[in-house]
């Protein structure tokens, strides 16, 4: 039975949560107050600490060396309010597991459990030398940062209003916008957490193998058909198939599809016996699904039996608020996986990620912080570090916003120090001309 430790000041939410825990099948033990847990901790070892950030004489955070040095299987997941996340993304980096922003439903809490858990049995078998091999859809969940803007809080919302049901939800939205870490997270927080989470690329399934690919196959219904085969849906059965790029699907395998979700069973390819499935469907387009409705490539029928409710999850670009923080969310997994130790981004560092367009949303940022992380060898990421196209495209776009004035001032100041207070130098990197720096220089009387 796995072993948990909470860490609450809160005495009656302290409570309800060791409950519920103790009726999910965990060893639950509490404390109040971080000396208590620093007592519990060096006399016994738990595979998960829940600590509040916040607690009377300290913080949840200031744990992590001891847990890391004493005990560096059990893994440490935040509590937080709002305000805390940043907190809690620094925790990340000294190597807590996550965090769950207060309040939380139960089931988010369960997932992020079992999700930590996991991590810990992965780690075994890769220890014990004997990987098994997943089916090619089965992903691990991913992690999921919220976010604070407007349009990141609404994107909550709607996640958490949409997960206890069983609508099937049709995500928009870009590429790389999070549309899969998004379906992860409703199936997450439904109560189907504890089955399947399936996502079939409807896009790279060769179309001569989609039909059993979805719905299995038996042995010797067709040449290649070497073994009876589980399909995607049988594969799904209580929990959530996603459907990603469902745009691409050929209109033979639209209209098998349709015909599954609506009468809830299936035939193995070969096989005339059905199979009741219990699945709840979430897919996912980056094109527009109505336009191909209107031109007839996309079944209109099928279209709204997806979209019982739309979710448009928004680019980068409209979630400036949150660029920084996912920057930091990026430095903090990149560190873990490379093993580098790159704390902060420079101001002209952050100045450029706020600056550039991100055409390639959060999978793009994820990628280039990584690969800055890989090429710094101090603890702050300086521009040096970026790739070229984000440099420029940064530089492109903040000739064009210069003259509105936003974070001119500490943008001078900050090409001033860079070029040790060399004027020609620090025009060039703000890329205006040495007449223009002066005059900013007498409008912001800066003492230069
Ligand atoms: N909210 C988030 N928190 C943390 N990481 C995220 C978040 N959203 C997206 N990512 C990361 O960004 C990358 C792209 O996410 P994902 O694959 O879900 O995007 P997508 O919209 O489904 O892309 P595509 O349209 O190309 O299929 C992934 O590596 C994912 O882990």
């Amino acid at each position: 039975m796995p072993k948990i430790l909470i860490i609450e000041d809160d005495t009656a939410f302290c409570q309800m949560l060791q409950k519920f825990l103790a009726k999910n099948g965990f060893d639950v033990s509490t404390s109040y107050s971080i000396k208590e847990a620093e007592d519990l901790i060096s006399s016994s070892t738990f595979d998960i600490i829940l600590s509040d950030v916040r607690l009377p004489k300290g913080n949840g955070v200031t744990l992590l060396p001891q847990v890391k040095r004493d005990s560096p299987r059990t893994q440490v997941i935040l509590m937080t309010g709002y305000a805390e996340v940043k907190t809690a993304v620094n925790a990340i980096k000294k190597g807590a597991f996550d965090y769950i922003s207060k309040p939380f439903t139960p089931e988010a809490i369960l997932a992020v459990i079992k999700e930590a858990l996991n991590t810990d049995v992965i780690e075994a078998k890769i220890d014990d030398k004997t990987p098994k091999k997943a089916p090619i859809a089965e992903r691990k969940p991913v992690g999921f940062l919220k976010g604070q803007g407007e349009k990141s809080k609404k994107l909550q919302q709607y996640i958490e209003l949409v997960a206890p049901t069983n609508m099937s939800v049709l995500l928009t939205g870009e590429s790389g916008t999070g549309k899969e870490v998004t379906a992860n997270s409703i199936h997450r927080a439904s109560n189907r957490s504890d089955k399947p989470f399936i996502a079939v690329d409807c896009g790279a399934i060769p179309k001569e193998i989609a039909t059993s690919e979805f719905f299995g196959h038996v042995k010797g219904s067709f040449t290649g058909a070497i073994d009876d085969k589980k399909g995607h849906f049988e594969a799904a059965n209580g929990g959530t198939l996603f459907l990603d790029e469902v745009g691409n699907l050929s209109y033979e395998h639209q209209v098998q599809l349709l015909r599954a979700i609506q009468e809830r069973k299936i035939k193995r390819v070969g096989s005339t016996q059905e199979i009741l499935v219990d699945i709840r469907i979430i897919a996912a387009t980056n094109e527009n699904l109505l336009e191909a409705v209107e031109e007839g490539d996309f079944r209109e029928d099928l279209y709204h039996r997806l979209n019982e409710f739309s979710i448009e999850v928004p680019s980068l670009r409209d979630r400036k608020e949150d660029i920084l923080l996912f920057a930091d969310y990026f430095l903090a997994r990149s560190n873990s996986e490379l093993n580098k130790n790159v704390l902060y981004f420079s101001e002209e560092t952050k100045r450029i990620l706020m600056d550039y367009d991100w055409p390639g949303n959060l999978r793009e940022m994820k990628n280039v912080i990584k690969r800055a992380v890989l090429f710094s060898n101090t603890e702050t990421m300086l521009p040096t570090a970026l790739a070229d196209e984000v440099v420029d495209g940064a530089s492109n776009h903040k000739e064009l916003v210069f003259s509105k004035g936003d974070f001119e001032k500490e943008r001078i100041l900050d090409a001033l120090k860079q070029t040790n207070f060399n004027k020609s130098k620090a025009a060039k990197l703000l890329q205006i001309t040495r007449k223009t720096l002066y005059n900013k220089i007498n409008q912001y009387q800066l003492d230069v």
